[in-house]
């Protein structure tokens, strides 16, 4: 048997085609604020493909560099401005931050109704409760993953490896407000195989490369990998051993050209909503 890929990458570039047509009916072009602290090479990639996403759905892009010893007072002075510009319907620091700035706190001053990458705990305290907050991009671009493959998420046992607050914890909730069975492992886990072999969906978001292995997973399972590593000669791979998995699981998702691109279309998709509720459309 081999496993059906989900095309992250085509279904990605619906949502940004969906985005772009909403943002043309709109009075303003919906504006993004992209800060970007340091010179960490793989975000500096994310954000040059969040600024490209930009320019192609019709949002403006507004980036802000600050140099690697910058200091958390002087991105609290770009956030304050930034939340004070009523131009500006999103706001979002790449993380990670250098080491010597405090994350937690920073997040805390983007303004809830900009905060886009749904970081804040304003929003994290929505998603447990009643919802409709701005939705964390990773983990709300699974959901949007397994709708369009239809499969039907309620009733099915979700266990996710990992229990990061951008990815494991967020997605977590949302599985369980689309009424799937949810079980969280992290590195603590003992016997992780017992939980993976009865997982429907199986979530990988663990940052080791091929952690997952065949002997792991239930055949038919839906196989999301969530991460981004190099393997041993510097190839770009996840979280899962997707050469053998693939002959067990139902559907599996591709590294790359999985979840990385969903987590873009719906930063898009999070800045256009921002941009309608403020110019009062809904
Ligand atoms: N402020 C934020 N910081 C970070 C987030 C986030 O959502 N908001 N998530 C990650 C990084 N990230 C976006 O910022 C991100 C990671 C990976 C991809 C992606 O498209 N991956 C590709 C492969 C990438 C490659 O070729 O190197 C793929 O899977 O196809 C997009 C966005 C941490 N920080
Ligand atoms: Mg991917």
């Amino acid at each position: 048997m081999s496993a059906q890929i989900i095309d992250g990458k085509a279904i990605a570039k619906a949502i940004r085609e969906k985005t772009k047509a909403a943002a043309a009916r709109l009075r303003r072009a919906p504006a993004l604020a992209v800060v970007m602290v340091g010179e960490n090479p793989a975000s500096a990639v994310y954000v040059r493909n969040k600024v490209r996403a930009c320019n192609e759905v019709g949002i403006t892009s507004i980036e802000h560099r600050l140099p690697q010893d910058c200091t958390d007072e002087r991105l609290l002075e770009v956030i304050k401005a930034l939340n004070e510009d009523a131009t500006v319907d999103g706001i979002l620091v790449q993380l990670p931050l250098p080491e010597h700035m405090h994350a937690g706190l920073i997040l805390e001053t983007i303004d809830p109704n900009k905060d886009v990458d749904g970081f804040h705990i304003y929003n994290t305290g929505k998603l447990v409760t009643t919802g409709g907050g701005f939705k964390p991009c990773t983990p709300a671009g699974i959901i949007e993953l397994l709708k369009a493959i239809d499969y039907p998420i309620e009733g099915k046992h979700a266990v996710i490896l990992g229990r990061s607050n951008i990815v494991g914890k967020p997605l977590a909730m949302l599985m369980l407000q689309e009424n799937a069975t949810v079980t969280m492992t992290h590195s603590h886990t003992p016997n992780l195989k017992h939980y993976t072999l009865d997982a429907d969906i199986l979530v990988a978001a663990i940052g080791r490369a091929k952690y997952v292995k065949a002997d792991m997973v239930k055949p038919g399972a839906v196989v999301i990998d969530v991460g981004t590593n190099r393997d041993e000669n510097g190839k770009l791979c996840g979280d899962v051993d997707t050469q053998a998995v693939q002959e067990v699981a139902g559907w599996i998702t591709p590294v790359p050209g999985g979840v990385g691109p969903m987590t873009i279309a719906m930063l898009m998709h999070n800045t256009l909503i921002s941009a309608q509720k403020r110019q009062n459309i809904f």
